[in-house]
């Protein structure tokens, strides 16, 4: 990655950390982190009748979706169907042209009264891991929370610790990034994401480039971390048996609709021709576990 990458995808990590304000580090919270700087909470997200188009291209189609509170949950279907759009507009990059959003009951696109409780926190782990090759795994990890001043060193020290636990990288704080293997750096994408304590986690195509094997590590890592961490989790993916070996549920959005939703059982016995379809072609008539 070259600095110019590096400061590019540092500014994209920016705008996808959400919910702090950014605040100097103050002497509260047993004088270890700021005050908002709580454990994560699994967010319930309601979609409500989502419509969104850009130009003449009617792209979402009266999306209607629940996701609970600690759940896993996949969002499937062919190319150009309209599954990132939605995560944007989960994450508020995107802005719907009717319909809503309730997280925890609140509608993210509703003026805020002064007493709202506080925002979500979110936080993305992307196809490419965005990790930054010149720094150690450790300081990739605790980046946000140094710059935002989000904690002390000590603390940080412990979090970074803490979080390369949970993702199955214990002791490898001094490793160079460069020196990882994809699964590797998945992980520690996914720790660093963690570091932000995330009420909701987003997974784009997190598969992309890993071999079966190395995926199937990466499933059961996401797996443990829901006995662990109380958070949503919601994962983009073509690769359905990594979908359906990981999510609680299920949707499938076909030409801007959801055409199916329920658990990886209810989904592989869809009687609907389109997603038999989808899921016979996509998993090579592999039916995954
Ligand atoms: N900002 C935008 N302006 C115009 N069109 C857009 C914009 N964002 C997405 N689209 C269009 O919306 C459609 C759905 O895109 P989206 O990226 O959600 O598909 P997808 O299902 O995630 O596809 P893939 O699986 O290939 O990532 C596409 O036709 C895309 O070109």
């Amino acid at each position: 990655m070259t600095k110019v990458e590096e400061q590019d995808n540092k500014g994209m990590l920016e705008k996808l950390v959400h919910g702090f304000p950014g605040s100097v580090f103050e002497e509260e919270n047993q004088g270890e982190c700021i005050a908002e700087y709580t454990e994560p909470h699994g967010v319930d997200i309601r979609i409500e009748m989502l419509n969104k188009s850009f130009g003449d291209l009617h792209v979402l189609k009266d999306i209607d979706l629940e996701i609970r509170a600690g759940e896993t949950f996949s969002i499937i279907g062919p190319s150009g169907t309209g599954k990132s759009v939605l995560l944007k507009h989960i994450v508020k990059l995107v802005k719907p042209d009717s319909g809503r959003i309730l997280i925890d009951g609140h509608d993210i696109f509703a003026k805020k009264p002064k007493d709202a409780p506080r925002e979500y926190r979110y936080s993305m782990v992307f196809q490419t891991s965005a990790l930054f090759n010149s720094l150690t795994v450790g300081e990739n990890v605790g980046l946000w929370l140094r710059e935002k001043r989000i904690c002390n060193e000590a603390r940080i020290r412990r979090i970074i610790r803490q979080k390369l636990r949970l993702v199955g990288l214990e002791g490898k704080e001094d490793f160079m990034t460069s020196e990882l293997s994809g699964g590797m750096k998945k992980r520690v994408a996914i720790a660093r994401s963690l570091a932000m304590n995330p009420d909701l986690i987003l997974y784009d195509e997190p598969t992309a480039e890993l071999d079966p094997v190395t995926s199937d590590e990466l499933a059961r890592v996401i797996m443990d971390l829901k006995k662990e961490v109380n958070l949503t989790s919601i994962i983009v993916s073509h690769d359905l048996n990594f979908a359906f070996y990981l999510s609680d549920r299920v949707a499938m959005i076909h030409e801007g609709r959801i055409i199916e939703i329920g658990t990886p059982a209810e989904l592989k016995a869809s009687e609907n021709p389109v997603v038999k379809n989808f899921i016979f072609t996509t998993t090579k008539g592999i039916t995954g576990a």
